[in-house]
């Protein structure tokens, strides 16, 4: 075993978008970095996750948008070697040369391998042939380890080798029967996905009365509703007391409260994820783990003056941008406080977190959301009003094909009038995302709203109903 002794700025353990981008920003700020990635730089997402399911779902939700549309017919079915294929080249046949060279040519080091805090400042990678190195941190560590699936403690579930995520996303044979445990993002987007790529019998085994329990209510009946339309057999209420599979194989039998059972050739377990923090050692620096690690919003740990942590591991919010948002703000704050110039700026602490962050479900129907739920705003204390609008009432969404079902529901301070979330669940409306997230972080009147005039007949004159619908 040989040792190696290295000495950068800023250490970043984990190669997913988060790290990446804490390193494109301490590299920019004028200092040096070493990122160490144990298996394919550019994390989770571009490979197993948001890239993969974005292209199994896009044709499902063409294949939905073209029969919603007369005079127009699919010449055919699906075709799913073309559409595997399609995600394969996605996510670059999971080569991550690229986004290696990207890191490289910052300029950072890139080391491969299992990285763990060895001490103050002190990052310890074991390579795959069994070197180690140890990377000295003048400045900071970050950690930006991503997250792994929860697994469920249920009877029988492990030895069933259950499907996870990674799984579904790297498909390359669809199960012709499904059965999926969730009724979160993960859930949702893959059953459409599977089933609409060939699974004939697929299930969903939902925990709660509702899918997407973390947004409006009408977003995941809406959601319920389209799924169920499409043939899936969607589950609420239900509780799961046993897996069964034989040693040799075959088909796997999910074992339901109440005697019921469903048989399927797999099951996709959906059921969350929690931050990867194992072997990192955060422990023996005396750092009390409550499943994420907490970070203060200029993304530092509270009671260290070097270890930061950004993305998934810090529980803040699963999502992608976020992640990414959260390395910008903690490369910036790091090269600040290494350069000692003063590090409070506006743009060097996490204000969008904590105010519900932008996401979009690509299912069909599509659901996306910014700021808090009616609940949410009621829960933290605000007075609230809420406006609702039926989108296939706007021209333009009522334009997009026939039997368009959508909804948008906007929850007001009714103090300062200002936006404090807004949701819409309809097809293809993630594009509408983005106006509401301005308009909920930049706090802008509805008064100063009413003057941003949508144009006609686009779906975004749902925005001039939603006013309208308030009172002005
Ligand atoms: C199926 C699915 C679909 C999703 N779709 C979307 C979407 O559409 N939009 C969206 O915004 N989000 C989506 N997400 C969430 C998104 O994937 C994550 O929020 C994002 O990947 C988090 O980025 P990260 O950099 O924090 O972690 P990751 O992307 O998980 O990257 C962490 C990296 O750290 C490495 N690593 C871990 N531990 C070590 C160690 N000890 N030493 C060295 N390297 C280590 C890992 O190998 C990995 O490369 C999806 C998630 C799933 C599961
Ligand atoms: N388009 C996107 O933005 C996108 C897509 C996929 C994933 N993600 C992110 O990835 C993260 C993980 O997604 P996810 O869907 O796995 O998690 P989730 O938290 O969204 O949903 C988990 C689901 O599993 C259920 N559940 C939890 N424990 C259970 C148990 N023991 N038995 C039965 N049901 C149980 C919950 O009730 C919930 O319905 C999310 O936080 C999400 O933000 C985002």
């Amino acid at each position: 075993m040989t040792e190696q002794n290295t000495e950068v700025d800023v250490v970043v353990i984990g190669g997913g978008p988060a790290g990446e981008n804490v390193a494109g920003r301490v590299v920019r700020g004028g200092l040096s970095c070493a990122v160490v990635e144990d298996h394919l730089a550019g994390g989770e997402c571009s490979y197993y996750a948001c890239i993969p399911s974005k292209a199994l779902l896009r044709p499902m939700e063409l294949a939905a948008e073209v029969s919603r549309v007369r005079g127009l017919e699919l010449a055919g079915p699906i075709d799913v070697p073309a559409v595997l294929a399609a995600r394969d080249r996605a996510v670059a046949h999971l080569d991550d040369s690229g986004q290696a060279d990207w890191i490289i040519g910052l300029p950072a080091l890139l080391v491969r391998g299992r990285g763990r805090l060895a001490g103050d400042r002190l990052v310890e990678v074991t390579t795959h042939d069994g070197a180690v190195t140890r990377l000295r941190a003048r400045h900071a560590v970050v950690l930006a380890t991503g997250s792994v699936p929860v697994v469920p403690d249920v009877p029988g579930l492990a030895a069933a080798r259950p499907w996870f995520s990674r799984n579904a996303t790297s498909v390359r044979a669809v199960p012709s029967r499904l059965v999926v445990l969730g009724g979160g993002v993960v859930a949702c987007e893959m059953a459409q996905a599977l089933h609409a790529l060939g699974a004939t019998e697929t299930t969903m085994l939902v925990r709660g009365d509702r899918l997407l329990g973390r947004m409006e209510p009408f977003a995941g009946e809406l959601l319920a509703d389209s799924l169920r339309a499409a043939g899936i057999d969607v589950r609420m209420g239900t509780k799961v007391t046993g897996v069964e599979r034989a040693a040799d194989g075959g088909p796997v039998t999910v074992l339901l409260a109440g005697g019921d059972q469903v048989e399927a050739d797999e099951l996709l377990v959906a059921t969350g994820r929690r931050p990867a923090t194992d072997g990192l050692q955060l422990d023996e620096l005396g750092l009390e783990l409550n499943g994420a690690v907490q970070v203060d919003d200029s993304m530092r740990v509270p009671g260290s003056g070097w270890l930061y942590a950004v993305g998934d591991v810090n529980g803040r919010n699963l999502l992608t941008h976020m992640g990414k948002y959260q390395a910008r703000v903690c490369g910036d704050v790091i090269v600040a406080r290494a350069h000692g110039r003063p590090d409070d700026a506006l743009s060097l602490r996490d204000s969008a977190d904590g105010r519900g962050a932008p996401q979009v479900v690509f299912t069909d129907p599509q659901v996306c959301a910014v700021g808090r739920t009616e609940e949410a705003a009621r829960a933290d204390g605000f007075e609230v009003r809420v406006v609702e609008y039926d989108m296939g009432r706007v021209a333009g969404a009522s334009l997009q094909g026939e039997r368009y079902q959508g909804r948008a529901k906007a929850v007001v301070d009714e103090r300062r009038r200002v936006l404090l979330g807004v949701t819409f669940a309809g097809p293809a409306v993630a594009e509408l995302l983005h106006a509401a997230t301005i308009a909920v972080t930049a706090e802008v009147p509805l008064e100063t709203l009413w003057h941003a005039v949508p144009a006609f007949p686009a779906v975004s004159e749902i925005w001039l109903r939603l006013l309208e619908e308030y009172g002005l």
